[in-house]
């Protein structure tokens, strides 16, 4: 069996180690720009067309869980990998982990009001603050896949009353589901804390904009941890301004690295990490990747298949 891997910025010589022990009977190689050699698996990030284009492959396997780049490089060059040949995409494999890292310590930051006593602390004002009450701190979650899910089930210990919003109606306890476009208004009614793990498509870009913020409560919070084009960014300092929106917490942006004169970088009430809030961790990423080819080779089912034509 050939593996070919590729990803711009990863150590080959690391995970070629750690895929060639966890798949032994595996020739393993980085491919290289003019490698046409046979492969049955390809692993993936950012894939130059000609890596992939012509070849007779088993699967590939995207190294993230989100696959909207690859689906629009696809879009524009159909010819780099045709439908029948499956695409897989990693399901938590760590990532899990640090989401709920990432948003159970931002809800808890806003919750005890630590935004505004660094505030005071600016101003050397020593002034205990009224509290927030966990009812009214509603949670709502969009998107309940893998990491949405995740996310939801980390909060549950806190208190806050949960929801979330998927395509289809989930069984997650303690959490309420929302399905659909007709039940989104709902989800936001009252909604505090709005926590995005959507994957992009072209039915969710922009899906944050003024329209959705003018249905959260009053002084609620947003967290994006999905992809930047999920939110219009003008609507989102719009809010801000207008008091509808009291904090931000963005993971991701529409242009990466966000330009140096962006307005979001010097807004004082918006926070930001560098597109950090969950990173591939090799050794699950390679022990997910091993047992699902392990499977396609023994016939059997293998979850993460990316749905094309839903765009995820
Ligand atoms: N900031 C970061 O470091 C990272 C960001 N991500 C992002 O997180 C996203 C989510 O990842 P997973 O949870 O693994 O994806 P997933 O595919 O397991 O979950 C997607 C969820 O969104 C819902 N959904 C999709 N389209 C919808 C629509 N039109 N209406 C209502 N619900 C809809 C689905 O029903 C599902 O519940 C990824 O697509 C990626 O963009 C993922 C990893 C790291
Ligand atoms: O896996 C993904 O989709 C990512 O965004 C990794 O940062």
């Amino acid at each position: 069996m050939d593996i070919i891997f590729y990803h711009p910025s990863f150590n080959n010589n690391d995970w070629i180690r750690a895929l060639r022990q966890a798949l032994p009977q595996a020739n393993i190689r980085a491919w290289t720009p003019g490698d046409n050699a046979h492969a049955d698996y390809a692993l993936v990030w950012h894939p130059p067309v000609e890596m992939l284009k012509g070849r007779q492959l088993k699967a590939v396997f995207a190294l993230g869980a989100g696959v909207d780049s690859i689906l629009s490089q696809l879009h524009a060059h159909p010819e780099m990998l045709p439908e029948s040949i499956p695409l897989f995409r990693l399901e938590d494999t760590g990532m899990g982990l640090q989401m709920q890292e990432y948003a159970v310590s931002q809800v808890l930051h806003w919750f005890r009001r630590f935004d505004d006593y660094q505030a005071l602390k600016q101003q050397a004002k020593w002034q205990p603050l009224e509290e927030y009450e966990r009812e009214d701190f509603t949670i709502g979650v969009l998107g309940a896949g893998v990491l949405g899910t995740k996310v939801a089930e980390s909060l549950r210990q806190w208190g806050f009353p949960l929801r979330s919003w998927s395509r289809s109606r989930k069984n997650i306890p303690g959490v309420t589901s929302f399905a659909g476009g007709e039940e989104l208004p709902a989800f936001l009614h009252g909604t505090r804390v709005l926590i995005n793990l959507l994957p992009n498509t072209p039915e969710t870009t922009g899906i944050i904009n003024r329209a959705l913020l003018n249905q959260l409560a009053d002084n609620s919070y947003v967290i994006n941890l999905a992809r930047g084009v999920h939110v219009v960014e003008g609507d989102l300092l719009a809010a801000l301004e207008s008091g509808k929106l009291k904090g931000a917490m963005l993971d991701v942006f529409s242009r990466e690295p966000l330009p140096s004169d962006n307005p979001l970088w010097a807004h004082p009430r918006v926070a930001m990490t560098p597109h950090m809030a969950a990173t591939t961790r090799r050794s699950e990423a390679v022990a997910f990747i091993a047992q699902a080819i392990q499977r396609i080779e023994r016939g059997e089912a293998v979850s993460g298949r990316v749905d094309r034509a839903r765009g995820y």
